[in-house]
């Protein structure tokens, strides 16, 4: 077994599922004994991917010692939970080569997925793997492209052509920061685009929303140090497009029941929320406007009213843009 990935959520799922069809054996890690007993009876994950098939090349256990023969593993855990899971297993992590698949800052340090990586891990190669995707669409075999971000040229390049396959095409970069910082600053603005859409606001306030969603989104990125053209490429533009257009992403939907005022799922992993938050607090050190990001945390907290919100981003002074 060359690959492992660890999560057994929906895009952890859809991610063994197409390495799979590269013809590599794949492990696919779940914490829950029972649902990896299940999966790999069944061959579907029905909590998570529910119409996925899994190829007989994976292999789905609830032990992570069963996977330390691969060389490459990605980690599927949600990014808030990502600390405390390298923590619990950095023995049988550090040294190896590192792929990080979720998207977010995290809450109680600030950090991104790859300086947790490091911090944890400080042994292993890290890297990110992030960018327009739905989960549905890369287990259904659909045409998805992806940013590969590892600060290590060799590493990357390895990386790039190890989980790169004929229709899910791995465009590679050294700029982590850039990579990370798009992933998870684009849930929040769309968490804010839902919220326009829920409440009734246009098509047109959307696409000034996602425009000026983009301008904090860099401002704030730039200022941690990503590159422009990181920012401008899938992991920042075409990841925010994707997630503000689509009501197939949680976060799109969750502002959208925001804004119409109505309950959501709160076991639904919604990304945005928690890095609405981290990302104020990181901004705010560094004296960085990031006023949507802002307003998405106040309502997300239950500070402000969704009116009230609309309000206080309309009546910003007028400026150049
Ligand atoms: N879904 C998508 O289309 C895409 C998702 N991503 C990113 O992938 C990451 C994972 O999201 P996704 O797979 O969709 O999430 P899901 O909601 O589908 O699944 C969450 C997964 O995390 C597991 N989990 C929850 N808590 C812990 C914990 N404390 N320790 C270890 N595992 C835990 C869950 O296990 P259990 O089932 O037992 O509760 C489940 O396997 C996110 O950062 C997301 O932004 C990126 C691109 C696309
Ligand atoms: O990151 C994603 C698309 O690239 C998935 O979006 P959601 O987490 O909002 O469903």
């Amino acid at each position: 077994m060359t690959i492992a990935v660890l999560g057994a959520g929906a895009f952890g799922t859809a991610l063994a599922v197409a390495l799979a069809r590269n013809g590599d054996a794949v492990g696919l890690w779940a914490r829950d004994a029972g649902h990896a007993a299940a999966m790999q009876a069944t061959r579907r994950n029905d909590r998570r991917l529910p119409g996925a098939e899994l190829p007989q090349n994976v292999t789905v256990s609830a032990e992570i010692a069963d996977f330390l023969a691969a060389s490459t593993i990605l980690l599927a855990v949600p990014m808030q939970r990502l600390d405390a899971f390298l923590h619990d297993h950095a023995g049988a992590l550090d040294g190896r080569m590192l792929v990080a698949c979720c998207k977010g800052i995290d809450l109680a340090s600030g950090r991104g997925p790859v300086a947790i990586i490091a911090a944890a891990c400080p042994k292993a190669t890290p890297a990110i793997l992030t960018g327009p995707s739905f989960a549905a669409d890369i287990a259904r075999g659909l045409p998805t492209a992806l940013t590969l971000a590892c600060a290590d040229p060799r590493a990357g390049e390895a990386l790039q052509a190890e989980l790169s396959t004929p229709v899910l095409r791995l465009y590679r970069t050294e700029d982590t920061a850039g990579a990370e910082l798009g992933g998870a600053l684009k849930n929040v603005i769309a968490i804010a685009a839902g919220v326009v859409s829920g409440a009734g606001l246009g098509d047109s306030a959307r696409a000034a929303l996602m425009t000026r969603g983009f301008a904090e989104m860099s401002r704030l990125a730039f200022a941690l140090g990503a590159r422009p053209e990181t920012l401008a490429g899938l992991s920042g533009f075409g990841d925010l497009v994707l997630t503000c257009t689509s009501a197939q992403s949680r976060n799109f939907r969750f502002g959208q029941a925001l804004g119409a005022g109505e309950p959501f799922d709160t076991t639904t992993t919604v990304e945005g929320a928690a890095t609405a938050e981290a990302a104020s607090v990181v901004a705010g050190r560094m004296a960085i406007d990031i006023p949507i990001t802002r307003m998405v945390a106040a309502l997300v907290g239950g500070h402000v009213s969704v009116p009230q919100a609309v309000e206080a981003l309309l009546s910003r002074p007028l400026k150049k843009e």
